[in-house]
């Protein structure tokens, strides 16, 4: 058996779309002699991802992100590439593999609206045929996780944002999927709920070794939760380590906030690369491959009437930013 929860090589899926010239004519001409296009959904994507990982999947919009997660779930089929997720190819063995995967969407919800989730779940349950016994260890298990013993009984409607998610969550997970996708699961979440999902996810993870694929766009996400992250553009995978490597890639740079305890004049910073400046404050950008940080903060403080000062990292978002556009 594969070391891979999921093997993917060569992955290729391209949609047909019309194409046509701007204007009404062109719209009316398009009606009779109709010209298409092939446009990329992936374009030659590699993935692997051991059993129990979280991974996070991310890339701008258009990346090709649903149409990977589409394709492994079996909605679509590829043109080209190998896929292997779990033993099954998920197109070709749809009903059988099903059963070994969930799926939460932050903007679907596939609870019955009318119903008290606890409902839902029972309705899961036989469909699943999850023994009784079991199906009554996890339900406790996972409203004792995200304190939901109370919510789980009032209708879908009734249900606050966050309350619907954490049952959301646990519709996807009493059938103990082995791997579960997630679609921006947190979108939308104030923190509080933001962080009882994430510890849920930890805690499952930890405890079912469930696989978690985690697309989302709140890079507090991947830090909080992924290990490794996949970042897709264009159709391609454009950065596959660990999360931590993403800081490392840019830890050459640090920003300098300074605050001033004095007005400063713009030609005093002239030989800084500046991020930000104004009257009393200014961000510097310091390349550490060209110059020494002890040494710039000492010249600085030399220099320039400086009454605080603050070194940080570059943000992940700024990294992320500069891998896709990349
Ligand atoms: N059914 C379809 N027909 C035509 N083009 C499609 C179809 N599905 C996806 N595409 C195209 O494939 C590319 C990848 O789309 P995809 O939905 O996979 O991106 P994404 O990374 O999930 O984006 P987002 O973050 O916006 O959801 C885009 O150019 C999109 O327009």
């Amino acid at each position: 058996m594969s070391e891979y929860i999921i093997d993917v090589a060569g992955l290729k899926k391209a949609f047909k779309v019309s194409k046509r010239d701007e204007g009404f004519g062109a719209a009316v001409k398009s009606l009779w002699n109709r010209k298409y296009e092939m446009v990329y959904g992936v374009d030659g994507i590699d993935l692997q991802v051991r059993k129990g990982e979280i991974r996070g999947l991310i890339g701008p919009n258009g990346a090709g992100k649903s149409t990977t997660i589409k394709i492994l779930s079996g909605i679509l089929h590829p043109e080209e590439g190998r896929v292997n997720v779990m033993g099954f190819v998920p197109w070709l063995e749809r009903q059988k593999y099903v059963k070994h995967l969930g799926v939460v969407f932050g903007q679907k919800s596939q609870l019955w609206w009318d119903l008290p989730p606890i409902d839902t779940y029972s309705l899961n349950r036989e469909m699943y045929k999850v023994p009784t016994k079991r199906y009554k260890e996890l339900v406790d298990y996972f409203k004792e996780l995200l304190q939901i013993e109370d919510v789980v009984y009032k209708p879908v409607r009734q249900l606050s944002l966050g309350e619907r998610m954490k049952c959301e969550f646990v519709c996807a997970m009493l059938h103990e999927p082995s791997l579960v996708f997630l679609d921006e699961p947190t979108i939308g979440l104030d923190i509080i709920s933001k962080e009882s999902i994430r510890k849920f996810i930890k805690q499952v993870n930890r405890d079912l070794r469930t696989t978690f694929i985690l697309t989302t766009h709140d890079l507090s996400d991947l830090e909080n939760l992924c290990e490794n992250v996949t970042i897709i553009n264009k159709g391609r995978v454009v950065y596959n380590d660990a999360m931590s490597q993403l800081n490392k890639y840019f830890s050459q740079k640090k920003l300098i906030d300074i605050q001033f305890h004095e007005p400063m004049g713009k030609h005093l910073l002239k030989e800084y690369t500046l991020l930000h400046s104004d009257e009393l404050t200014a961000t510097i950008e310091l390349d550490l491959t060209e110059q020494d940080l002890r040494q710039f903060v000492y010249d600085l403080l030399g220099r320039l009437p400086v009454q605080d000062i603050n070194i940080r990292n570059i943000p992940i978002e700024d990294v992320i930013k500069s891998i896709y556009s990349a």
